[in-house]
């Protein structure tokens, strides 16, 4: 959703910073590799991301999804290639990883949340501590925040006490709050019962329509015919096709493509 639709979405583009930078190239990959051991997970990715954009990949289990978002959030060290966020390159040895992470907000299938602590106080943690906000701001930021994805009854709340789709939530408002310039995705709603689905991908398609720059990997073909500007298959550390979703879901043009949409509808 590349044009931000200002007003009509209660997380609008206003949130985001440099959302008016249309055209621009947020995140540029150079021939991304990464192996374990003997494993060749990732075998020379390039990926260009304009500021705005909504990248949804596609992919069988094992073909490298998350260790590509991973790669740019600098959870992994690549093995060879560049990353860029913005005018800086995040892969070379100087780089601040704290302040790339807090630019560039993840969300994982597990949440990742603190089980002994309160929604709100699991989005004030990492204001705190990487942005150093102090405890009145982040706690303001944690409540406007939680009330922007539907939580605003709930912000004393431990994890134990919320849906796992609510649990999803907090951890969607926690990277929110730390006002990150991109958003990762890695299977949001893998882990949810398909009833609680609905209200997290609302929240994502929301942000989308913001302004967000996503990339989001997901099974959610739905998702990504609906929000997204480019769909990305990928397999065998490959991008094998990219397009727009109608180009991507109604005319593949890989036999690898053709198998693995055929397999999942
Ligand atoms: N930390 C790690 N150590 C060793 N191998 C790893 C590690 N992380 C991922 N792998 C391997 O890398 C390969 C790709 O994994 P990855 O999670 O990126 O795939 P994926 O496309 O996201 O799959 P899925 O849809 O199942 O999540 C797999 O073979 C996996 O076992």
């Amino acid at each position: 959703m590349s044009e931000a639709n200002n007003g009509a979405a209660g997380i609008g583009a206003a949130d985001i910073a440099g959302a008016d930078a249309a055209d621009e190239t947020v995140i540029r990959i150079e021939d991304l590799r990464k192996t374990f051991g003997d494993n060749e997970v990732l075998r020379g990715i390039d990926l260009d991301v304009r500021r705005g954009e909504v990248v949804v990949i596609l992919g069988p289990s094992g073909s490298g999804k998350s260790t590509l978002l991973r790669c740019v959030n600098l959870l992994e060290k690549p093995t060879g290639g560049r990353i860029f966020f913005e005018d800086t390159e995040i892969t070379a040895k100087k780089t601040d990883i704290n302040k790339v992470r807090a630019k560039v907000g993840m969300v994982f299938q597990n949440f990742n949340l603190f089980p002994h602590l309160t929604a709100k106080k699991n989005v004030m943690l990492a204001q705190q501590k990487v942005l150093h906000r102090n405890k009145e701001e982040a706690a303001r930021i944690a409540e406007e925040q939680l009330e922007k994805v539907g939580l605003g009854e709930r912000i004393d709340y431990r994890p134990s006490e919320l849906s796992g789709g609510q649990q999803q939530r907090v951890a969607i408002a926690r990277a929110l709050a730390m006002d990150p310039h991109v958003m990762l995705f890695d299977e949001a709603t893998s882990a949810l019962d398909p009833e609680l689905v609905r209200d997290v991908l609302s929240v994502m398609k929301e942000l989308a329509r913001g302004g967000m720059t996503m990339i989001v990997v997901t099974h959610e073909m739905g998702f990504a015919r609906d929000v997204a500007d480019r769909v990305i298959f990928m397999d065998g550390g490959h991008i094998v096709e990219q397009g727009t979703p109608e180009e991507v879901f109604d005319h593949p043009t890989s036999d690898r493509t053709k198998d693995f949409l055929g397999h999942i509808s």
